[in-house]
């Protein structure tokens, strides 16, 4: 039987040592912005959207989301990054992935500032990290928040075999830098992976990362037991439940740890998110946050 790593809890614990340092920067005049833009109805973003708006109220920082539907032209959606770029009352900038077809996503992440690239998907940011360099610059809150989480939980990484299925900027490719950097061994599977290379690979890993929004892609049969299982995936069924990528019911009972859907990986988004917010915010006014003021 596995334990639960109970990520709503620590989210907590990460929000409320955010909303302390908003209280400081408040002190200072500062209050942290972050502008959320959706674009069309994406159900997984909708989610995210939502519990966003009201984390953002409660620890400090002042989230607006700009909504716009389907068809709306990429121009418009780059004149918007330009006007917040400039906005001084907004120290971070994210799109929701994904955008309509017709809009080039690239073209939208390297529109935003690197320095208010809460997602850290810009190429200077994304370079920064495969580079393994040093300073402070935004790294993608879901695998930022999965480390905080393994930390959390005492799960070294240094030596250990990590296998990751995925392989998005969101998620998969952020996940691989921080895995490697932390010294473990890292495969980084995807759709062309075989299903037998899958299962040998998951075999022998210590530590699974999955998101790829495809439900019950990994089972207890594919796992070493005593592995730590995080399960990213955010899928909707059709009796409107929320399930992960993990076949939780198979899985639970070989892994050592695992993360529920919900109540996982989702809430540590969250709070890491408003973690990024508040440090660029700090960056941005010049106000120095106490070292190591993130660990909870
Ligand atoms: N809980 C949270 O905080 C978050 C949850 N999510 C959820 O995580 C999931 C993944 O999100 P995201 O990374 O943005 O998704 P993307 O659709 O951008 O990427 C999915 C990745 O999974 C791979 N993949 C798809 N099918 C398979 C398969 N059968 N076998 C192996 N690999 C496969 C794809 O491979 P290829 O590259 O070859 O196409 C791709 O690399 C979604 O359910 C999303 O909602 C996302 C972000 C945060
Ligand atoms: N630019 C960009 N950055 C993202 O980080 C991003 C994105 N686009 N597009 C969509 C995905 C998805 N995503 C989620 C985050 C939290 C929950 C979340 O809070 N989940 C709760 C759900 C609780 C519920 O409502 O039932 C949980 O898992 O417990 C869900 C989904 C971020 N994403």
């Amino acid at each position: 039987m596995a334990k639960l790593i109970d990520g709503k809890a620590i989210a907590k614990a990460l929000r409320a040592s955010v909303t302390e340092q908003a209280t400081r920067l408040s002190e200072a005049g500062v209050v942290p912005g972050l502008a959320v833009i959706l674009v069309g109805d994406d159900p997984a973003s909708e989610i995210y959207v939502r519990n966003k708006e009201r984390a953002a109220s409660k620890a400090g920082v002042n989230a607006q989301t700009i909504r716009y539907d389907a068809e709306t032209a990429e121009e418009t959606l780059l004149a918007k990054i330009a006007e917040l770029n400039a906005d001084t009352s907004v120290d971070a900038i994210l799109v929701q992935s994904p955008v309509p077809g017709h809009i080039d996503e690239h073209k939208i992440q390297e529109a935003i500032s690197p320095a208010k690239d809460v997602d850290g998907f810009h190429p200077e940011n994304i370079g920064r990290l495969y580079a393994n360099r040093e300073g402070y610059y935004p790294i993608a809150n879901t695998p930022r928040g999965i480390m905080t989480m393994l930390a959390h939980e005492g799960v070294k990484l240094a030596g250990k075999n990590v296998v990751i299925i995925g392989r998005s900027i969101l998620v998969g490719r952020p996940m691989f830098a921080l895995a490697q950097a932390a010294d473990a061994t890292v495969s980084l599977l995807h759709r062309y992976t075989p299903d037998n290379l899958r299962h040998e690979l998951l075999q022998q890993a210590d530590v699974v990362i999955v998101a790829t929004g495809v439900a019950g892609l990994v089972t207890g049969a594919d796992l070493k037991a005593g592995a730590t299982v995080i399960d990213v995936g955010i899928n909707r069924m059709a009796d409107g439940s929320l399930v992960g990528d993990v076949d939780f019911a198979s899985a639970e009972p070989v892994a050592g740890l695992i993360t529920p859907v919900p109540g996982g990986v989702g809430p540590m988004t969250i709070a890491t998110l408003l973690q990024t917010t508040a440090e660029l915010a700090a960056l941005h006014h010049g106000v120095t946050l106490e070292a190591g003021w993130q660990t909870i």
